[in-house]
């Protein structure tokens, strides 16, 4: 089943100067459980394709089917619900909360969810391990490392259990060893929550390790291909 189906999506910047088209007629599905990245050259629209997916950006034309309703049509107090209950974003800037600690920063949409107390204190503290920063529970952003604010930042992303969460270069502020096990913890909670992961990245460690690779050129996709990891990491 399709969770995210775009059809025709266009992207225009300055339509009537010189138009830059960041997007142009991109048709993509994306399946329950996947967990796919996005590359290409710097401005071939990465970013721009998050943002429209996610409804955090408006498309020029075209639709971005979610269960088979178009999110672009939403109005702005549906279409905000609607992210706040199915998407979790990761942004390359971590975009934490600088006052709340790591615990508050990760219990933040489920209190704007209303999740019960208990629930939500469960689930904080299960994510917390997930990531494994059980012992960084109360340290504010600025007391954390670069890699510790970006495993923090996707705890908030998955903890009130999104349908998918899009990330925008989430290694990119990462030396290898963070790189490798955020990457980890991604995979681990898409195997075992079975939430879908669409993410950008430059990163060729965190290329190798995707199912799905699909290439944008200059707003385009020019390639779509599965990969085969188990048999990419039995080679190295
Ligand atoms: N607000 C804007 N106004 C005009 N053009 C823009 C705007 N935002 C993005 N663009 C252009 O749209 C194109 C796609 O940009 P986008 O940020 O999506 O690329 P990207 O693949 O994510 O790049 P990078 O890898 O450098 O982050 C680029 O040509 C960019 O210059």
């Amino acid at each position: 089943m399709n969770v995210i189906e775009t059809k025709d999506v266009s992207k225009i910047y300055n339509p009537d100067t010189i138009p830059v088209y960041a997007l142009n007629k991109v048709n993509l599905n994306f399946e329950k459980g996947e967990f796919t990245a996005i590359v290409g050259p710097s401005g071939s629209g990465k970013t721009t394709l998050l943002n429209v997916i996610g409804g955090l950006d408006d498309a020029s034309n075209g639709s971005v089917m979610i269960d088979g309703s178009d999110i672009l049509k939403l109005s702005g107090g549906k279409l905000i619900d609607f992210r706040l209950r199915h998407i979790g974003f990761v942004f390359q800037a971590y975009n934490l909360i600088p006052v709340l600690s790591a615990k508050e920063n990760i219990e933040f949409i489920m209190l704007l969810q209303n999740w019960p107390t208990k629930k939500r204190e469960d689930r904080t503290k299960e994510m917390l391990e997930a990531v494994g920063l059980k012992d960084k529970s109360g340290s504010k952003p600025s007391q954390l490392s670069g890699g510790q604010q970006q495993r923090v930042a996707v705890a908030r992303a998955l903890a009130s259990k999104p349908r998918f969460v899009l990330a925008d270069e989430p290694t990119a502020n990462l030396d290898s060893k963070s790189a490798e096990n955020l990457l980890d913890i991604m995979l681990k909670l898409n195997k075992e929550e079975h939430i879908t992961f669409i993410f950008s990245t430059h990163d060729p460690r965190v290329i190798k390790r995707a199912r799905r690779v699909i290439t944008l050129e200059d707003g385009k996709v020019v390639s779509d291909i599965q990969q085969n990891t188990e048999q990419a990491l039995a080679r190295q």
